[in-house]
Order: structure tokens, then sequence, then C-alpha cells
């Protein structure tokens, strides 16, 4: 008979089990690309922000143009504060599989710095974006 004995002794050890974290190709988030059902990938998460949508303060059409598909640039490119980027964890509903991921920005961004030559201070600035926008798209 199994030794049950662990389980009994904590009640709450699910709890302390490593989360499951779903994993979704690009073609699995397309199909979520309008307001009855909204997901973006930001930095290779996926956020269900369907409910999200009429509360967003930068309105819900910028996230609408998004919606299906990877919005890192142009959630990178408004320059959210440190309380939106707390936010997004509320919306995460998983990742990308691995063979869809991408570099993360910030791997990406210190790449292209040191090829320009640059002291990379913000990912965000003009000059990176424009180069983001380069090699993502
Ligand atoms: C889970 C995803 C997102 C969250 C939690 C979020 C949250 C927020 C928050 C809290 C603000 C208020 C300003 C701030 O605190 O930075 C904001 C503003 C804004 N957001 Fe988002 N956002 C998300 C996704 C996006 C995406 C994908 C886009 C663009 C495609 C976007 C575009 C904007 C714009 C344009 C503003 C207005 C900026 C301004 O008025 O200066 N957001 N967002």
């Amino acid at each position: 008979m199994k030794d049950v004995s662990l389980v009994e002794a904590e009640p709450d050890f699910e709890t302390k089990l490593a989360p499951v974290v779903h994993r979704f190709t690009l073609e699995d988030v397309s199909f979520h690309s309008d307001a009855s059902s909204c997901w973006i990938v930001i930095a290779d998460k996926v956020y269900d922000v369907t409910e999200f949508l009429h509360t967003h303060p930068g309105g819900e059409e910028i996230i609408l143009e998004n919606a299906g598909s990877d919005a890192t640039i142009s959630f990178q490119s408004k320059g959210h504060s440190a309380s939106a980027v707390d936010m997004m964890a509320k919306y995460c509903i998983g990742e990308l599989v691995q063979a869809t991921k991408r570099l993360s920005l910030k791997t990406v961004s210190v790449a292209i710095c040191r090829n320009l030559d640059m002291e990379c201070k913000s990912p965000s600035s003009r000059l990176t974006t424009s180069y983001f926008t380069t090699i993502f798209c």
C-alpha cells in the first residue's frame, strides 16, 4: 500500500508545487484577435487582456490593433511605467513554446547597442526602437 503520510501531514502541499505553465504557439494566439477574446504576446509571455481592454488607460483600440499577435515592440515603445508592468502578471496565461520564442528584449537591445557602439540606457529610445522594428518585423 502507498505511503500517503506526506500528503496527510501537509494539507496545503499542492499550493507549494511549481505552477503549471501553459505553452502556446503564435498560431494559438492568432485565434484570439478581437474584443470577444483578445490575447497578446509581450516578451514571449502570453496575456489574455479581454477583460482589461475596456479599462486600459491607453484605450482599447491600440491593444486591439495588436490582438492575436506579438505586441512586444508596441508595448515597449509606449514606455509603460513600472506599475503597468506589475499589472501584467494578472493577465498572464502562459508563454510561447520554445520554438516560437524570440530573443529577450534585453538580450537583443544589448546586442544592438554593442553593434552601434552605444551606451545602452533605455531600450525604448526612438533609435533603439527603430532597430527593434528592423530585427523583429
Ligand atoms: C497586459 C498588457 C498591458 C498593460 C497591463 C498596460 C497597462 C497600461 C497602463 C497602466 C497605462 C497607464 C500609463 C502607465 O502607467 O504606464 C497604459 C498606458 C498606455 N498603454 Fe498600455 N498596457 C498594456 C498593453 C499595451 C499595449 C499592447 C499597447 C500598445 C499596443 C499599449 C499602449 C498604451 C498607450 C499608448 C498608453 C498611453 C500612454 C500615454 O498616455 O502616455 N498598452 N497601459
